[in-house]
């Protein structure tokens, strides 16, 4: 396959707002997070995972959410996504506003356990009612399978137990999927595994690749997607990021680098990488470190010659 047989168009998740602050010691103000998520709105994104309707207690960086989906700036055609894990998150998120529900089950049933205290099965069926619900509203659905490509806990995950996740969710009307890469252990032999046997579950406009860079393998990961004919991606500014129920998973791959991937490859994405790249170096510059972004370091140094 060569370059020219990749999709030609590509749409990039903004997910930095949730999954990649959701780990941050620190309460970050929730007017950092509305400057941040107004800044990625302005810089193109169709859709930004602005929020998370969960436990305070299970994620207390996630406690703002309303507040945050109350002060941003909406431009009209834009998905303003929440995630809502049981009917509780989903009355938050509705009442906020969200354009899009997120569910979040996993392909393990210890991640399973350990992210939302309870099996699988339990899972699909608390999702059931927020599916409904999701519907009944007009909303929009999408729904995350976490550790698609391997565990923390229990180490392989079987192609199958993916495959039977994807399907459950495909069963509640989910209108897109995530696979995801929760602790960045796959390499692209193992997305030309996992990818074309969940494409036999859902259909492949609606999958898209949620990589974290743990191990630098996202960029690859994201290519070898490419080549499976997956369209959508999600990605984090400055590469912010790590689940807190993933010991020592790294953040989600970072936008800018996936931005220049896409330019490099002439991939239409609609999002001007120069304006992520300030919305990167002014969320780093809140958290006073540098970017995770080796493009948007790198773009950002060029400026300064
Ligand atoms: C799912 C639960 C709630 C179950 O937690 P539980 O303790 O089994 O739930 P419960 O129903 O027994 O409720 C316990 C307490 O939580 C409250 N509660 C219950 N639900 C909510 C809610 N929606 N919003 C606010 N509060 C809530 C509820 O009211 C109660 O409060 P209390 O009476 O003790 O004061 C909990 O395990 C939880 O919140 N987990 C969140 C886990 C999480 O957010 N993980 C990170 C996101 S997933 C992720 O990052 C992976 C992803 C998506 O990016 C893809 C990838 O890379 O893999």
């Amino acid at each position: 396959m060569t370059a020219q047989d990749l999709p030609r168009k590509v749409k990039i998740v903004e997910v930095g707002p949730r999954d990649g602050l959701q780990n941050e010691k620190e309460t970050i103000p929730a007017d950092i997070k509305i400057a941040l998520v107004d800044r990625l709105t302005a810089a193109g994104f169709a859709n930004i995972e602005a929020a998370s309707f969960v436990s305070p207690k299970w994620v207390p960086q996630m406690a703002t959410s309303t507040e945050v989906m109350a002060g941003i700036a909406r431009r009209p055609g834009v998905l303003y996504s929440a995630l809502a894990p049981n009917m509780k998150g989903f009355e938050a998120a509705l009442a906020a506003g969200a354009d899009e529900i997120v569910i979040f089950g996993a392909a393990s049933e210890a991640f399973s356990q350990k992210n939302i205290n309870c099996s699988i099965a339990e899972s699909i069926e608390r999702f059931r009612d927020v599916a409904e619900a999701t519907k009944r509203h007009g909303l929009r659905l999408r729904a995350a399978v976490s550790c698609a490509f391997g565990c923390p806990y229990q180490g392989e995950v079987p192609l199958d137990a993916v495959a039977d996740v994807v399907a459950r969710l495909r069963d509640l009307g989910c209108d897109e999927i995530d696979i995801a890469d929760t602790i960045g252990v796959a390499t692209p032999r193992k997305v030309h595994e996992v990818m074309p046997r969940v494409i036999r579950e859902f259909p492949i406009e609606g999958l898209s690749g949620h990589f974290h860079d743990t191990y630098g393998q996202a960029i690859a990961n994201i290519y070898a997607s490419l080549e499976e004919g997956i369209t959508i991606y999600h990605s984090s500014v400055a590469g912010l990021g790590g689940c807190p129920y993933a010991k020592g998973a790294t953040g989600n791959v970072a936008t800018e680098d996936v931005l220049y991937l896409m330019q490099g490859l002439g991939i239409e994405t609609g999002v001007d990488l120069d304006a992520v790249v300030d919305a990167g170096q002014f969320i780093a510059g809140h958290l006073g470190r540098k970017s995770n972004s080796r493009a948007g370091n790198a773009i950002a140094a060029k400026r300064q010659q």
